[in-house]
């Protein structure tokens, strides 16, 4: 009766009823009722409910029966939360098996210790490992953000040999596993995984087909999903709302807003909630929809009565501030129930941004500081912000407060998948643009040791995404890399580019590249792969806007800076590189004009010497390329 109690989750009448039984003596409690009750004296009596069930068992001893000892541990991980006490319990056990290894494990990920799971999952002999111990660990990587550890366990799990054969993975598996996928935009093991679910006939349950709606939505795969959608009997509000966010995620909004309009058309089913909103919200965010997005806004707390969370904010206050509707979002801001959170005052300085908007985005940022004051990305934006500003006194003020304050800057990285590999993309390094792997940095997967054609064809993918070298190309860049000035020829759209974006990526410093037109180089850096960061100095642009490149440069944030000759022939500039940045590379673009066209056409284009290149600027080497050398040229 206890059991079925509990099982139902009414935990005051199985309380209830085992103390009646205590008092009145009726039956002393055996090993099968303490696990029972563990879990839901706790729910009752809360903070000593496991205190009060443990001692019984002490006293009844009951204590040295496993089965008692893994449900203590148990409920002293998930309700005392006594994670230290737990782990001694463990660690006294006299018979350990797979149930206590795995309690214990969930126990350190629900509270945040994932370090500590994994020291302990490594501990536990491989042979016994079964489908629920493995499922802990995927789990609670997921459950704290660590996407790719829960793939990398997944993968270990599958060529690892279980108890009595292969381990199978089971629904929690591949729901947590697609989940990760989805996070990390590894389509091909979600399909795998697909797969695996249609061979192994797992059942395509709700659940199942909610979590391939959400991994193939989040994998840009938006038709699959829906057809996944299409064909699962009976959706229900969690399919609809992934939908929603998976078409607002990649910019449709159009679609979002489609699927919605079907969702209301079945309103006798299902009704929108929140998360509804929020999908709906940002996709007109990203459609720059601002008078529908105000609708949706309104049509949640009028007609569906759905008080705004800070979600709900946010992508207010961001679609305003996109929009420069700064008042409006202002009072979005001003009218929250709840203090605004960095979310809030990001998005709005984000709009300040677009807009040039400087004095809301100062306030902007000194609200983010002092929500995160560790954050210093947030002082270098406010430093940047008064540079704008012509406040140098201030800037000065900020930038020493940044040394003295040992602030951190928030890295940021996107996952891609190259050959069902996942990768980073980020700039945690010392320099940013640069990739990492599994291992570390991909831009030094040994091609910064040893630049062979097998590393410079796995950067060329990561980077670029392409599996081969075109003609010439693999050559010229291990001349550059070995620091050999070169005069590359090749026919115009043959990939000139990439013989000097791939060396950029791998030499240290910065690749300076002259091109005799602006509208080139606007072209060129439009190409770059996200991987490498660039940047623009000509004489048409903007003084903030050539301050903030330079300032870049002088952070090492760019690593090629295109140049326009008058600009990489004024005294001033070349002095910029007489400390750091480095110059590695020297990159003289459309090179025949420096003879023949330069005098009527582009004079300065003459002055461009080695000389001057080599000798002042102290580049590493210089590569001249173009597609139409002459003998005369
Ligand atoms: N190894 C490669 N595999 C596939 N595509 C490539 C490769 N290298 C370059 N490309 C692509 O070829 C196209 C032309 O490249 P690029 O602009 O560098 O040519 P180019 O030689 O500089 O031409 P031009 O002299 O006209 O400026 C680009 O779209 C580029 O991405």
């Amino acid at each position: 009766m206890i059991t079925a109690y509990t099982a139902i989750s009414d935990h005051t009448s199985s309380v209830l009823l085992y103390r009646k039984m205590v008092r009145k003596n009726y039956s002393k409690p055996n090993e099968f009722i303490f696990p029972i009750i563990l879990k839901s004296c706790p729910k009752v009596v809360e903070r000593y409910g496991t205190q009060m069930v443990h001692a019984q068992i002490v006293k009844s001893g009951f204590g040295q029966y496993s089965v008692v000892q893994t449900a203590v541990l148990d409920a002293y991980s998930r309700y005392g939360v006594d994670i230290v006490l737990a782990r001694k319990l463990f660690d006294e056990m006299s018979d350990r098996n797979v149930v206590s290894w795995t309690a214990m494990i969930s126990g350190y990920t629900r509270v945040g210790e994932v370090g500590n799971a994994v020291l302990l999952f490594e501990e536990m002999p491989q042979g016994i490992r079964d489908t629920p111990f493995w499922n802990s660990i995927i789990a609670g990587c997921m459950q704290n953000g660590l996407f790719s550890e829960a793939i990398e366990f997944f993968r270990r799990m599958i060529f690892e040999e279980g108890v009595g054969g292969w381990n199978r993975p089971n629904q929690v598996t591949v729901v947590c596993t697609l989940s990760a996928c989805g996070h990390c935009g590894m389509l091909q093991l979600g399909k795998s995984i697909h797969a695996y679910i249609y061979r192994n006939a797992l059942g395509l349950n709700l659940f199942l087909a909610n979590s391939l709606i959400d991994m193939y939505g989040k994998c840009g795969s938006l038709k699959i999903a829906r057809m996944v959608f299409d064909r699962t009997k009976k959706v229900n509000l969690t399919s609809w709302n992934s939908m929603i966010n998976c078409f607002a995620l990649h910019g449709q909004s159009e679609g979002a807003i489609g699927v919605f309009d079907e969702m209301l058309l079945h309103g006798d089913e299902v009704k929108p909630d929140g998360v509804t909103f929020i999908g709906l919200l940002n996709a007109c965010t990203h459609g720059g929809l601002v008078e529908q997005g105000r609708h949706y806004y309104e049509m949640m707390i009028q007609e569906y009565r759905i008080e705004p969370q800070i979600e709900h904010y946010g992508c207010m206050v961001d679609l305003l501030g996109r929009a420069g509707q700064f008042e409006e979002a202002m009072e979005v801001v001003k009218g929250m129930k709840i203090p605004p959170d960095e979310v809030v005052w990001g998005s709005l300085l984000n709009g300040c941004k677009i807009h040039r908007c400087t004095d809301l985005a100062e306030l902007a940022v000194k609200k983010l500081i002092e929500i995160n004051p560790n954050n210093g990305g947030y002082r270098a934006m406010l430093a940047n912000l008064y540079g704008d500003l012509g406040k140098w006194e201030e800037v000065w003020k900020v930038r020493k407060l940044l040394n003295e304050e040992n602030a951190y800057k928030t890295p940021g990285c996107s996952w891609i998948e190259v050959d069902n590999q996942k990768l980073r993309v980020g700039n945690e390094g010392k320099e940013s643009g640069e990739i990492f792997d599994e291992e570390g940095l991909v831009g030094e997967i040994g091609v910064r040791n040893e630049a062979s054609d097998d590393n410079l064809e796995k950067s060329l993918k990561i980077t670029h995404g392409y599996s081969s070298f075109r003609n010439g190309q693999l050559e010229a860049i291990k001349m550059v890399l070995s620091g050999e000035s070169t005069m590359l020829v090749l026919p115009t759209g043959s990939g000139k580019s990439l013989c000097y974006q791939l060396p950029a990526l791998v030499l240290p410093g910065v690749t300076l590249v002259v091109s005799p037109l602006v509208a080139l180089m606007i072209d060129q850096l439009k190409q770059l792969p996200p991987a490498i960061p660039g940047g623009l100095l000509c004489s048409s642009q903007m003084p903030e806007e050539a301050s903030k490149t330079l300032r870049s440069l002088q952070e090492g944030a760019i690593k090629v800076l295109f140049v326009s000759t008058e600009r990489f022939l004024n005294g001033e500039f070349i002095s910029i590189f007489s400390g750091t940045p480095l110059v590695s590379l020297v990159v003289v673009d459309e090179a025949h004009c420096v003879s023949e066209w330069s005098h009527n056409f582009q004079p300065s284009y003459k002055r461009l010497r080695a000389s001057l290149l080599l000798g002042r600027l102290n580049a590493g080497c210089i590569l001249a390329m173009t597609a139409a050398a002459t003998t005369k040229t």
